[in-house]
């Protein structure tokens, strides 16, 4: 699947210091160490009812891991999905009637528009779920073969399940209790009351064919595990593994991935390479609400950036108002809060417009400090408040500021002024 157009990155002078991200597994801010090129996969999004405020706030983070991984003179192999097969795909589209394979193609085009719109640098690799049907059905065969999963005894459908106790480390990503393991497999597309599984926490790899279901033959490398259909985790999994190696630097994604998708994604892949963690760093965002409730498809309290931009919002109003409260932390989306960007970026422009302004690279060390402090964004904006506020009084004298801070804006928070 082609990826979305890229947007330059200025380069900017001197090194910050490197970047630390809180890590769900070890429940701690931790240094992230990526060689020269770090490796990261942030979960794409399941196309329909994209590209809503949620979807966007998740995406601005990891761009600005993105960012600063490359400001610290890193390489970025990013490798992100789309989920174009799953049950809640098809139910959208049975629902309006729709074809799921149209609806998909739709929602992903709009993606990419809104995420060219944020200037969210694009992943090197763009993959759906269905393109990579081969290799993820290659896994799911592995997988069973080496007995790492195994058949419900089910005549009429004996699909496929993950055996979550291989690895010996399930549950690690989480930290999940088996009750609240239960309950989020339950609430995000698990089976635990499937009868014949060996545990009620063991994923869905292969799902047989159902009548007027879609399915795909699956014979391939990993033998023929007849026509059927992955279930969510494996893709993820298989689509990782095959551009990113066996270790990671970062699997991404929002809080509600913590469990089951991203601890069966990670115990799928270290079930088949035996290499344990499968990411360095598990990081997840916060819920962006709206009036109380997470903003989420099944409520239908969404705002879409595309109706923003329908609006003539400036997206970099959009991207500023997210980044107003931290990556981690659950908000809500107001209409106070893009006003108040809107009037953040006007300021920030007026001053960067000036011939000359206060000294800018205290600026850029407060930025780089604070973005490496786990994504710092709220402290990191101020200090471009105060350095505006600074210009806008006083008119430094410094000639170079302005380019300085707006190359340091672009890169690092990719705001463009
Ligand atoms: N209200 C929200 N606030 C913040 N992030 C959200 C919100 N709703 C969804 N997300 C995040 O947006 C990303 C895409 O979500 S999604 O469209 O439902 N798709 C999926 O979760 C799967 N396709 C991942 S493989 C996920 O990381 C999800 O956690
Ligand atoms: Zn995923």
């Amino acid at each position: 699947m082609h990826t979305w157009a890229s947007v330059d990155v200025p380069r900017l002078p001197g090194e910050g210091p490197p970047l630390r991200l809180y890590d769900t597994s070890t429940g701690r801010v931790r240094p992230t160490a990526p060689g020269r090129e770090a490796l990261m996969y942030v979960c794409g999004i399941t196309p329909y009812d994209a590209t809503h405020l949620g979807h966007a706030a998740t995406y601005l983070a990891f761009d600005l891991v993105n960012r600063l991984w490359r400001d610290l003179g890193h390489d970025v192999h990013y490798v992100q999905n789309v989920t174009d097969i799953d049950d809640p795909l098809l139910e959208r589209a049975a629902r309006d009637q729709d074809d799921w394979v149209v609806l998909g193609m739709r929602e992903t085009a709009l993606f990419r528009e809104d995420m060219e719109a944020l200037r969210v640098l694009p992943p090197r690799h763009y993959i759906g779920a269905v393109e990579a049907m081969g290799e993820i059905s290659e896994l799911v065969g592995k997988l069973l073969a080496s007995g790492a999963a195994y058949r419900v005894p089910d005549a009429e459908f004996p699909d496929v399940y993950f055996d979550s106790a291989v690895t010996g480390h399930f549950g690690y990503e989480s930290n999940y209790d088996e009750e609240t393991m239960l309950r989020f497999s339950a609430e995000r597309g698990g089976d635990p009351e499937r009868p014949g599984k060996r545990s009620p926490l063991d994923p869905l790899l292969w799902r047989m064919a159902r009548e007027g279901e879609p399915s795909w033959a699956s014979d391939n490398g990993g033998g023929d595990l007849g026509p059927g259909r992955p279930g969510w985790h494996v893709e993820c999994a298989a689509i990782a593994l095959n551009r990113l190696g066996p270790q990671i630097d970062l699997n991404g994604g929002g809080s509600d991935l913590i469990f089951p998708h991203h601890e069966c994604g990670a115990a799928h892949a270290e079930a088949f390479t035996g290499v344990h963690p499968f990411a360095r760093h598990y990081t997840h965002t916060g819920m962006i609400g709206l009036d109380g409730e997470k903003m989420s498809k099944s409520r239908g309290n969404l705002v879409f950036v595309s109706k923003l931009r329908a609006e003539n919002v400036d997206p970099n109003a959009i991207r500023i108002a997210l980044l107003a409260g931290h990556y981690r932390t659950d908000r809500a989306w107001t209409a106070g809060l893009l006003d108040e960007a809107n009037a953040r970026l006007a300021r920030w422009r007026e001053a960067a417009a000036l011939p000359a302004g206060p000294p800018a690279d205290e600026l850029l060390t407060q930025l780089r400090t604070h973005l490496a402090d786990d994504l710092d964004t709220p402290r990191a904006l101020a200090a471009v408040d105060a350095w505006a506020a600074r210009a806008l009084e006083r008119r430094g004298t410094d000639g170079d500021a302005p380019a300085l801070v707006r190359d340091a804006l672009d890169a690092l928070l990719g705001v463009r002024l």
